[in-house]
């Protein structure tokens, strides 16, 4: 369980990112963070592996304060994934997986191995593991992330913005992969996003913020969608209502589910 108690974040420059923010992640879970830009969402999750410090409260990871843990082996224990993947360049794809375990102690060809695993573990080719991070598309060095994540075997994955700059239909087999990933690996996922389609697909819960890391609600997708606290939170997540409505058509036979674009979306049985 990671627990945020009371903490807030004012940058050096006075620029209040998080006012007062408490919450408690369940072990085992995807906890989705999501937020307009600037919410304090980022803040909120580097504040777990000390990449930023709260300027008050603390953050416990089962009951241990992060502060007790040094920085680098805090970092290293835990899957951290972000926008762009960030990758090494001059690594191939096999090294960058690779490298957080070789550091660990693990054997190169033992960490080579496992990196392998990981990558048909994500939908990859094993035959990728060879070209370097600029020969692959954006979906595939994203996925190359997530292995990378995987590969000190954290408990826990910080998951920041992880799918926001691929197309929206790569975006959608990455959301798939990485439920299909979490229901088997089952690991304790923190996950920021701004989309809330998103938000209410990948997580188990999801944390609605207004500006400074103010929590507007929290619960599950569904408590969410059928009781929103308030006015932010309704127009939040109904903003693009109407695009999400479904209608029915008629095609080669089949009745089909459209949604206002006119995309299919299912097939509805007789
Ligand atoms: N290193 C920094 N120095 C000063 N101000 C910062 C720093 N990092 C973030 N901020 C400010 O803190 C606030 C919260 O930023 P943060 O990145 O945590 O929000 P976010 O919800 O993740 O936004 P986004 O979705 O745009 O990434 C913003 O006003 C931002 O400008």
């Amino acid at each position: 369980m990671i627990e945020f108690e009371h903490v807030s974040k004012t940058y050096d420059d006075g620029s209040e990112a998080v006012g007062d923010f408490s919450a408690a992640i369940p072990s085992h879970k995807t906890v989705v963070f999501v937020g307009s830009s600037g919410s304090g969402k980022t803040t909120l999750l580097r504040m777990v592996n000390r990449m930023v410090t709260p300027s008050t409260g603390r953050i416990l990871i089962d009951g241990e304060d992060v502060r007790n843990t040094h920085p680098v082996q805090l970092r290293r224990s835990i899957g951290y994934v972000l926008q762009q993947g960030g990758l090494m360049p001059h690594r191939t794809v096999l090294d960058n997986v690779a490298t957080v375990p070789v550091l660990q102690g693990t054997p190169k060809r033992e960490a080579r191995t496992e990196a392998t695993a990981l990558l048909e573990r994500v939908g990859l080719d094993p035959t990728l593991g060879k070209r370097y991070p600029s020969q692959l598309s954006g979906g595939q060095q994203q996925r190359v992330g997530v292995a990378r994540a995987l590969a000190a075997n954290p408990n826990i994955l910080l998951m920041d913005e992880p799918f926001g700059a691929v197309d929206p239909i790569v975006r959608r087999e990455l959301q798939r992969e990485l439920i299909r990933i979490q229901a088997e690996l089952g690991k304790t996922i923190v996950f920021v996003t701004h989309d809330i389609d998103e938000a209410f697909l990948l997580g188990d819960e999801v944390v609605v913020m207004r500006d400074r890391g103010r929590i507007a609600q929290r619960g599950t997708p569904a408590e969410i969608m059928a009781a929103p606290a308030d006015d932010f939170v309704r127009e939040f997540i109904g903003a693009d209502r109407a695009e999400r409505q479904l209608s029915t058509v008629e095609r080669g036979g089949k009745r089909i589910a459209v949604d206002a674009q006119g995309r299919a979306v299912g097939v509805i049985n007789p």
